[in-house]
């Protein structure tokens, strides 16, 4: 069976500043920690493998959707939810739902359940602008649980949101990954093995990402 996603030779740069050089990595489905110290490469590992940022090399998934000869489809099938989520102040959550369910597809009955279980259905039809922090939080990992992803990115996803949506997302992480759904999760906290069966570390370090 291909890699779910497979590295070849990628590299990233912030000017003449390099961050990532892997020259491969290849994962199995499963649910994987994203762990390293403070400005390792997390977040920019995330945004390369979701392809929304340039990188020399190629990212290939399950072995024939390549990130350089089909971005279109490449970046439907990866969903990243990012550690401090920022959208447009004048978009209310059900503008960018209807966004994400129009590029990425998805079940609109599936989608009216996760709202109501995220807790997110009584303050959707408002501008972004006036949500808290943990609003904008559930409301991004709504987006990410959004259409038929093979990979979820979630960066940070355990910080600002309370105990039940903390509950609800375990639940949702379990219900997809059951489904065949792989999950990259970076946390500084360690993550809960009871809550998340872990198929292993990626540690993040001197540019590269190594599975331990
Ligand atoms: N847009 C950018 N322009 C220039 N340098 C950047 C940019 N984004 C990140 N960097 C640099 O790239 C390195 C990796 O940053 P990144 O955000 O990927 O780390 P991280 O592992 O996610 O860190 P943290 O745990 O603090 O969130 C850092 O040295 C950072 O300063």
């Amino acid at each position: 069976m291909p890699a779910i996603i497979a590295l070849h030779k990628v590299q990233k740069s912030y000017q003449d500043f390099p961050v990532l050089d892997i020259a491969r990595l290849e994962l199995s489905p499963g649910i994987y920690w994203l762990q390293g110290e403070n400005g390792a490469g997390k977040t920019t590992c995330m945004k390369v493998m979701a392809g929304l940022i340039p990188f020399k090399g190629e990212i290939v998934l399950q072995g024939n959707v390549s990130s350089r000869q089909h971005p279109v489809q490449f970046r439907r099938l990866i969903n990243y939810a990012e550690a401090e989520p920022l959208y447009p102040s004048f978009l209310t959550g059900r503008d960018l739902l209807e966004l994400y369910l129009g590029t990425k597809g998805g079940d609109r009955e599936h989608i009216r359940q996760l709202v109501e279980r995220l807790g997110v259905k009584g303050y959707l039809h408002n501008p972004v602008s006036t949500y808290s922090s943990g609003m904008l939080k559930k409301l991004s990992l709504l987006l990410a649980f959004t259409g038929n992803p093979i990979l979820i990115l979630l960066d940070e996803p355990l910080i600002t949101i309370d105990t039940q949506a903390l509950a609800v997302l375990y639940d949702l992480i379990r219900e997809y990954s059951a489904k065949g759904v792989t999950f990259c999760i970076t946390s500084h906290q360690p993550l809960d093995q009871r809550e998340l069966p872990l198929s292993g570390t990626l540690r993040v370090a001197d540019k590269n990402i190594t599975l331990v």
